[in-house]
């Protein structure tokens, strides 16, 4: 399936992980089956035939919605320029987003000099160019009962992990042991994933916990910038 389908199109600073601070092409996918109870994004959960629109009713929408439309990737592009957008840098984020085969639109993408990046939860195998800087955010032990894919650990460039509490830490150690991913253990010529802690919904305790976790373990804190500053 070459067809996406899309909760919205905006363009804003990316504000998470190691592009924090780049402008950025948001494309949000609709759907996503992993049911994280602090998600940020419940209205791209359910993914249903009666809340597909057009491209221009949801271009004009103001708030959160379950409504999207379905796009090939050649009509993304011209959607961006349609919108005068200026970035170079798309994000693909959901929803899952790879619940879809991304190949043809992150190759399209590098064949017209984007860069590109996939948020995902590690959920579903990844289907994206070569090129694509993969971001892992891990959900583990979430409602859906979904493992995480020790494929989609290995194929990371970043692993970004929400934190609350001294068990998600615990729960990202585990996962990177099962995935081979503990420091020291990158092959020859590979360069291993860069490990960010996300505090969970701006919590101060969360973000202390991440602070120091960072600081311990020579990681990296991210902090969802765009809802400091209140962009998008
Ligand atoms: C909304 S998710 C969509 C992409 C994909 N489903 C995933 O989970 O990576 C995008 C990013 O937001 C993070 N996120 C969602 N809700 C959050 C919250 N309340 N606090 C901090 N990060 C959150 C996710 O962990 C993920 O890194
Ligand atoms: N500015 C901004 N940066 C982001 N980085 C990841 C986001 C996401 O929802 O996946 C996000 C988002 O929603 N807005
Ligand atoms: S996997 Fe991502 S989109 Fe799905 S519920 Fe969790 S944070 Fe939200
Ligand atoms: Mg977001």
């Amino acid at each position: 399936m070459t067809g996406l389908q899309v909760n919205e199109v905006f363009e804003t600073i990316q504000g998470e992980g190691f592009w924090t601070g780049t402008p950025s092409i948001f494309v949000r996918l609709q759907g996503c089956p992993v049911g994280c109870p602090w998600c940020d994004t419940k209205h791209t959960w359910d993914l249903l035939p009666n809340n597909l629109r057009s491209v221009d009713v949801i271009m004009q929408e103001n708030e959160e919605s379950a409504f999207y439309f379905s796009a090939s990737p050649e009509s993304l592009f011209a959607l961006f320029k349609d919108k005068s957008y200026t970035a170079k840098h798309i994000v693909i984020t959901g929803g899952e987003p790879c619940m879809f085969d991304l190949v043809p639109f992150t190759e399209l993408a590098h064949k017209k000099g984007y860069s590109t990046q996939i948020e995902t939860s590690g959920t579903f195998s990844i289907s994206c160019s070569e090129e694509t800087w993969v971001t892992v955010s891990p959900k583990i032990n979430m409602k859906a009962g979904m493992p995480v894919l020790v494929s989609a650990m290995q194929r990371a460039n970043e692993i970004k992990h929400p934190v609350a509490m001294q068990k998600h830490i615990d729960e990202l150690n585990v996962l990177l042991q099962e995935s081979d991913l503990t420091q020291g253990n990158n092959k020859q010529n590979e360069q291993s994933a860069l490990i960010y802690l996300q505090p969970i919904s701006q919590q101060e305790r969360a973000t202390q916990l991440a602070v120091d976790t960072c600081i311990k373990n020579n990681w990296r804190l991210s902090v969802q910038l765009h809802k400091y500053i209140g962009v998008e």
